[in-house]
């Protein structure tokens, strides 16, 4: 094990990294509960997403455990999974079949784009505002979608009178009034989240929802009508397994020639959201704690191949999404409650090799993670998602031809609930600053091709509807 994880080297001890894993597990377990959620709204069968996305887990934080040595577990995120849910499949009307096979042709071309040269020319294009400001805003994005899970945020809708005065058409946005009970349920869960992470008390964001959870039953929001045994559970795993690969996955995906230019924009932007959602993670928590040198954030901008740990932990990143999408969920990817674990003390693989085994035995809690409601949940997405705001902080907001494209690409990203669609308006408004600075020629070609592309996909979704 010592030859293994070299633990002395890295000053640490298989007791600290054990704790350390056990930390991070509970820091991040509620995606066991939460990912189905989400998922199978789409009509993906819950036991199925269960299943996937434990397995996703497993297989992923193994392997960087293992190939890369370094602490950090993943799962599927939860700025994708809601990204997979409301926008691919609700708001551009793919299958979630369909869905999944762009989820694995991501994971696939992060695979490419991680081994070859274009990775890191897309490192070196893209402003480290703007990056900062994509990572931060897929953080507000995640918190908003806590808040609508809920119905925290209600849209009243505006008479056809008042619409011809003048005021837009569509909703008005407005906080909900207080009586309900998925309301008062939501705000209990909140505040233990707040009070959990704030007392840093381990495992709190899995206390707190089982906690909530048990004062639902009382409020008749907790329910066993819904929750699956783990035969049940196993039993679905088939639909959802290889799903992508089948008539309704790939054979219906490039069925229809027309759609081919949505289908690209959208593994476009699973893809850039994934990379720089992964990018942020690693130097966000690496760097300070010395788990990443300076010379491997280098080597990941300029070198090629596997020469350290960064680039092998990117390459473990990328290979889990598309195994992920194999099994049935969406894009997995490396969690930033890693820094828990961190924080803890885990300084090695072993940390993340210990939180697959707590993957591996949470299979058995089935039936009880089945039936918590989503107001038990809803808190932690706000809190997490705020979590991911942090690297907000690197936005020069001061300098407004900094602020312009970061503030389109991270909080327009929440307004327009999409991240592709935050990134691209971020994207086209660096240009114009740019431009109007006298500066173009700093722009790098592709972002001046990624802003042109997005521009085209704008036009053809105005003439297709
Ligand atoms: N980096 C990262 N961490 C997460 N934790 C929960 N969801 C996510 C995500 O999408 N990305």
């Amino acid at each position: 094990m010592e030859k293994f994880f070299h633990l002395k080297e890295n000053g640490t001890s298989v007791s600290t990294e054990f704790m350390a894993g056990l930390t991070t597990f509970f820091a991040m377990s509620y995606i066991i509960i939460v990912n189905p959620q989400i998922l199978s709204q789409t009509g993906m069968p819950w036991g199925g997403v269960f299943l996937a996305t434990i397995i996703a887990s497993i297989v992923g934080t193994l392997v960087m455990g293992l190939f890369a040595n370094v602490p950090y577990a993943l799962a599927p995120g939860m700025g994708l999974n809601a990204f997979f849910t409301y926008t691919v499949c609700f708001g551009l009307g793919f299958t979630w079949q369909e869905t999944l096979c762009m989820v694995f042709l991501c994971g696939l071309i992060n695979i490419l784009i991680t081994v070859t040269k274009v990775r890191q020319m897309i490192i070196r294009a893209i402003p480290d505002a703007l990056q900062h400001a994509i990572g931060g805003g897929i953080g507000l994005f995640v918190a908003y979608v806590g808040l609508l899970n809920v119905d925290l945020i209600t849209f009243t809708t505006k008479d056809a009178e008042s619409a011809g005065k003048g005021l837009s058409t569509g909703a008005t946005p407005g906080l909900a009034t207080f009586n309900s009970p998925t309301l008062w349920l939501f705000l209990i869960g909140l505040l233990l989240v707040i009070v959990f992470t704030i007392l840093k008390i381990k495992g709190g964001m899995l206390l707190a929802i089982a906690i909530t959870t048990v004062i639902g039953i009382p409020m008749g929001l907790t329910t066993m009508n819904n929750s699956i045994s783990i035969g049940d559970a196993f039993g679905q795993l088939p639909q959802t397994f290889g799903a992508l690969f089948t008539g309704e996955g790939f054979g219906s995906l490039f069925s229809n020639p027309g759609r081919l230019p949505l289908v690209l924009v959208t593994i476009f932007a699973f893809s850039m959201s994934d990379v720089f959602d992964t990018l942020g993670t690693f130097i966000g928590t690496g760097r300070r704690t010395g788990i990443f040198s300076k010379a491997d954030e280098e080597s990941a901008e300029n070198g090629s191949g596997f020469k350290t740990k960064m680039d092998k932990a990117l390459f473990a990143d990328s290979v889990a999404t598309s195994i992920g999408a194999i099994c049935g969920t969406s894009n997995t990817t490396t969690y930033v409650e890693s820094s828990a674990g961190i924080a803890a003390g885990g300084r090695t693989g072993l940390t993340s090799v210990f939180v697959s085994l707590f993957f591996a035995l949470s299979i058995f809690f089935a039936p009880v993670v089945s039936a918590v409601p989503s107001a038990a949940t809803a808190g932690v997405l706000v809190i997490v998602g705020c979590m991911m705001a942090a690297s907000l902080k690197e936005v020069r907001w001061d300098d407004i031809s900094e602020a312009i494209p970061a503030f389109f690409a991270s909080v327009f990203m929440a307004f327009a609930y999409s991240i592709s669609y935050g990134i691209a308006a971020g994207f086209i408004t660096y240009c114009i600053v740019k431009v109007c600075r006298k500066k173009a020629s700093e722009v790098h070609p592709i972002v001046w091709i990624v802003s042109a592309l997005f521009i085209l996909d704008f036009i053809c979704m105005a003439i297709l509807q």
